[in-house]
């Protein structure tokens, strides 16, 4: 059954929509409230609040937030009026005057501060809603189907001549202009290897992109992703190159692991019937977000042990960003992806960073971040103390770890697995439901135990008389949501202590470990698109390195003898170019195939996928199907057989 994306516009939340209770919220739909993004100042003026509900508002909570909303009605009215994506057409307006629009996509989010900008200089933000991801039915990435969706944002539909429309001057700007060397392309043009999917629907969508399915020209059954990136706000065309291309950069250093949605290519998009033009990522085709699957009914039948495998897939692929030297910035359940096998797989680089002072040199201090990013309630309280609409005291607003916000979005992406509802709603004292646990916490700590904060203390969590801990059956599974979930950052568990917990290191997922070293690689996880026409001249003269996927004729490699103006930009923060991966090995018939070797091999975690397979435990013979969840969450219970897996608990 497909998810209806109805979307109800909210404004932020103001005092009242946090007091929420956790009672109320303890409702599946309260995951409605996921994906609220927190904003940049420097958008500010222009940027107002947009936030949606899907139209089953059955809860308490969504009921009070739709008061809230309702409430702030003349504030958000008066933001559309200047928020230039916000289309006017008598059908929307309409919407508006219900309260129910059709659907509005998710607000944008954007880093608190620009990425290059001094780590102490304070900002600003302002907090939107954004609704949440997509859904989609079926099993097969053939078969990924698609919301409904008919408010689209930034201009995807609109077209010249319209101030409002943010669509990027002629001509598109070559990508090569903004990769480093050893990511330039022999191909940017998309429509040189890829067609537009025949169903022409939306397979999910965000602030700045719309997502949709292309297929290769060559193999028809070859289906990706082209996630289509639209300007935002009141981004200069300098701009946009320079954050999509910077997203790329980093999506695209990551690619290759097993719990990394990989993306292959930036490309220039023509204009055509299914969008404008612009650039797109061509990125492996996910069949659905976690986020999907959490907010269906089903999901709270299924087991515990098959939660806390995707958990631990999710902090493998936080992980793999720390070890490369990334923080994530906006872990959540929407930036999920589940693969056809079953397997997690981190997206959306839109806000990550590389978090060394000196990103070429992973040995020099930690960046500290400063101002609001990322998304409540993933976001942890010492991001929150940069809300500016909570006045909060500004001695409050410490610089702070990115990679911590990380750990707590992975706290609190446990305790929703596990609740089935996230916890509260924002990560602030403004909170009832934060502040509860808050003190829960320091209940915990001063009754139960003392040394719960200490590293190596791994005595059990919290148990059932603690409310955000019912539901684990384990204190050992609590300690590690609590810890990860820690307000106070100085004592919250990192990744290391993650991985080191005894707990944590039991839980047996389906994604085999393989510790060997036989450098051979273990899986394919993706085939990468087959490239075989080009159309680009190369009229910089850029060095192109052909690969063993192209087939094209490449542009003779030549010196580039110009100055790459954007990389100037690129430079200030980003790392030494990744070490070109092992050339991918091809399969019988030729095709490259994308595989674990590509990973750099002294930060490779071998992971390889086992969906639905027995995993190699000698303890225990515990059968995960995440397809089978798929299929149970979606609505067909009798393909998964809770019996067949044990809890790991
Ligand atoms: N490769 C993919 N395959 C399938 N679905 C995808 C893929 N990439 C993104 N999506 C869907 O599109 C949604 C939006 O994508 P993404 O989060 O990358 O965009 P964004 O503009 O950065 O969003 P946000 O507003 O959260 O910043 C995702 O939540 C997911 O549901």
């Amino acid at each position: 059954m497909l998810l209806e994306p109805h979307r109800k516009p909210m404004t932020a939340p103001n005092n009242q929509s946090t007091k929420i209770s956790q009672q109320s919220i303890s409702s599946v739909s309260a995951l409605k409230f996921f994906g609220k993004k927190l904003l940049s100042s420097r958008h500010e003026s222009k940027l107002k609040k947009k936030a949606s509900l899907p139209p089953d508002i059955h809860s308490a909570s969504a009921a009070k937030s739709v008061a809230s909303s309702s409430k702030s009605s003349s504030s958000l009215k008066s933001s559309r009026l200047t928020n230039p994506f916000v289309h006017t057409d008598s059908t929307r307006s309409s919407s508006r005057a219900t309260g129910i629009p059709s659907s509005t996509p998710r607000a944008n989010r954007y880093p608190s501060t620009p990425r290059h900008a001094s780590s102490t200089k304070l900002s600003n933000e302002r907090i939107v809603y954004n609704p949440y991801g997509v859904s989609t039915a079926g099993t097969s990435l053939s078969s990924v189907s698609t919301p409904t969706k008919k408010d689209p944002d930034l201009g995807f539909y609109l077209h010249d001549g319209d101030s409002n429309i943010r669509m990027l001057p002629i001509p598109i700007v070559d990508p090569n202009e903004y990769l480093p060397d050893t990511m330039k392309e022999v191909s940017v043009q998309m429509s040189d290897n890829f067609v537009f999917d025949d169903e022409n629907k939306t397979i999910g969508w965000g602030g700045s992109c719309e997502v949709r399915k292309v297929r290769s020209k060559f193999r028809k059954k070859d289906v990706f992703a082209l996630k289509k990136l639209n300007m935002i706000y009141d981004e200069t065309p300098e701009k946009f190159y320079q954050r999509c291309s910077r997203e790329f950069i980093i999506a695209k250093q990551l690619s290759g692991h097993v719990h990394i949605t990989n993306t292959f290519l930036l490309v220039k998009v023509p204009t055509t019937v299914y969008t404008t033009r612009g650039w797109g990522f061509v990125m492996e085709l996910g069949l659905r977000d976690l986020f999907a699957m959490i907010q269906r009914s089903g999901w709270r039948n299924v087991a515990l042990a098959e939660k806390f495998c995707i958990f631990k897939q999710v902090a493998r692929g936080v992980k793999f960003c720390h070890d490369q030297g990334i923080a994530h910035r906006d872990i959540k359940p929407e930036n999920v992806l589940l693969s056809p096998d079953g397997v997690c797989k981190l997206t959306d680089f839109g806000i990550s960073d590389w978090y060394h002072k000196d990103p070429h040199d992973p040995a020099s201090p930690v960046k500290q971040c400063a101002g609001m990013i990322g998304s409540p309630p993933y976001a942890p309280p010492e991001v929150m103390y940069y809300d500016s609409k909570k006045h909060y005291d500004r001695k409050l607003q410490q610089p702070y770890d990115p990679r911590a916000l990380d750990c707590y979005g992975l706290g609190i992406i446990l305790m929703t697995l596990v609740n089935n509802t996230i916890p509260f709603m924002e990560s602030c004292t403004f909170d009832s439901g934060f502040r509860d646990y808050c003190a829960a916490y320091d209940n915990f700590v001063r009754l139960h135990n003392r040394g719960f904060r200490e590293r190596g203390n791994y005595r059990p969590g919290p148990g059932t008389e603690y409310h955000l801990a019912r539901n684990f059956q384990s204190g050992h599974a609590a300690r590690v949501a609590w810890r990860l979930a820690d307000p106070a950052p100085a004592t919250r568990y990192t990744i290391p202590d993650l991985f080191e917990d005894p707990w944590f290191q039991g839980v047996e997922t389906c994604v085999e470990t393989c510790v060997g070293g036989d450098g051979d690689a273990h899986a394919v996880t993706c085939k990468k698109p087959i490239i075989k026409t080009t159309t680009y001249d190369n009229p910089r003269g850029f060095n192109i390195a052909a690969t063993t996927t192209t087939t094209a004729a490449a542009a003779k490699p030549t010196s580039n003898p110009f100055p790459i103006r954007s990389m100037v930009d690129i430079a200030v923060s980003s790392p030494a170019p990744a070490p070109p991966p092992p050339l991918a090995r091809s399969n019988s018939s030729g095709e490259a195939l994308f595989t674990l070797c590509e990973t750099p091999p002294q930060l490779l975690d071998k992971l390889t996928p086992h969906g639905g397979r027995r995993t190699g435990s000698p303890h225990r013979n515990v059968v995960h199907h995440h397809l089978n969840i798929i299929d149970s969450v979606m609505g067909n219970s009798s393909s998964i057989a809770p019996s067949q897996v044990l809890a790991s608990t």
